[in-house]
């Protein structure tokens, strides 16, 4: 290396050093401040620490004002760390996760949370809406629809005889890959992972793999668990998985779809203002009579409310009777929202609001 380029290289890590300093200041003020607004919210018996709408709103002010060159994902990431850091100086936030360690809700729950957080994994969707309920974590994170696999049933169930609220949403693009201890395909006799990811991974398994048996197991970690137990098996699982338990990766990205992702539920008790850009998502028990779609399709027409998603699961108070689960765009707060609630009520036997909150950042 040149003279000029060494002095060159000095001054640039000078200038490093001093942003850094700059920066490092910067977090501790910020985290300062943000004590001094728990320290008022403490003063008030029914204040809630963690707001998430007012976190999206933190993290849609940095993708506007973001420039480059770094990514708005990166920056949001960045930014979702601080103040989860911020947060966790009272106190960090228990959430509960569809486990064990190594799924793809883990996955989620850092991605949403950041990680001044305790996560707890659970064995099962349905623990983790016990723990939230009964107060052992603060937050769940489950998941509710996958874009190639649809619907999550078992969670969509568990809101007809829960209590607890939508507080946020987070989708996370997912890619599978196929781990084992051993090296070549030619090897392998039998394939585990979750019954969702096999199916992700149908048309690949098919074409790449027709031979070999796979089974279905209770997670993608559990998956890779038996895999690093036996000479000629893999598994198919997230990417960091692989190293968790000491698997060669021997195909990347094998989900038949590109842009695979999964949408998880935040789940808890609170009921959130408005944020600017939120979701509200209901359920609706049908009264038994004709037109019932038409009854919930014609007031979110009138009052130009737009409808995201929409899924029909049976009631199992009796045969052919359903319940259904509608995501729209807007907060319950808005007046267009709360008119179509009101229409739809005339003709329904029961619509239960299971949250408004803010859309994914
Ligand atoms: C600082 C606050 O409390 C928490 C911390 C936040 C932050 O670090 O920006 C934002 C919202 C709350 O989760 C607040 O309510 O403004």
């Amino acid at each position: 290396m040149s003279q000029k380029n060494s002095a060159d290289l000095t001054q640039l890590r000078d200038q490093i050093d001093a942003i850094d300093t700059k920066i490092q200041s910067l977090i501790a003020e910020r985290a300062g401040i943000a004590g001094l607004v728990a320290a008022s919210k403490r003063h008030n018996k029914s204040a809630v620490y963690y707001r998430p709408e007012r976190e999206s709103q933190v993290l849609r002010a940095v993708k506007a004002r973001n420039q480059g060159p770094l990514s708005d994902e990166v920056l949001v990431r960045l930014f979702r760390e601080i103040m989860s850091a911020c947060l966790a100086q009272q106190k960090p936030l228990k959430i509960a996760f569809l486990g064990p360690e190594g799924t793809f809700s883990e996955m989620a729950t850092y991605r949403y949370f950041g990680h001044s957080v305790q996560a707890m994994p659970e064995s099962s969707i349905d623990q983790v809406f016990t723990e939230v309920e009964a107060g052992v974590a603060d937050f769940g994170v489950v998941p509710v629809e996958n874009s190639t696999e649809g619907a999550v049933n078992n969670t969509l169930d568990m809101f007809m005889s829960s209590p607890l609220k939508i507080c946020g949403e987070i989708d996370l693009p997912i890619h599978h890959y196929l781990m084992s201890k051993q090296q070549r395909l030619d090897d392998i006799k039998i394939i585990y992972s979750h019954r969702q990811t096999l199916a992700q991974c149908r048309g690949w398994l098919k074409s790449n793999a027709p031979d070999i048996e796979t089974v279905a197991v209770s997670s993608n970690a559990e998956a890779a668990r038996r895999a690093a137990y036996s000479e000629h098996a893999a598994a198919i699982a997230g990417q960091t998985t692989a190293a968790l338990y000491g698997l060669h990766i021997l195909h990347q990205q094998i989900e038949d779809q590109a842009d695979n992702a999964t949408r998880f539920l935040i789940i808890g008790n609170q009921l959130l203002a408005a944020s600017g850009d939120d979701k509200t998502s209901l359920m609706i028990a049908a009264k038994d009579e004709p037109g019932l779609l038409y009854h919930i399709l014609r007031p979110m027409n009138e009052q130009g409310v737009t409808m995201t998603r929409i899924e029909s699961r049976p009631s199992k108070r009796k045969r052919w009777d359903y319940v259904f689960f509608i995501d729209m765009i807007g907060h319950v707060d808005d007046k267009p929202i709360a008119a179509t609630l009101r229409e739809i009520q005339r003709f329904t036997q029961q619509v239960k609001v299971l949250g408004s909150y803010p859309k994914s950042v």
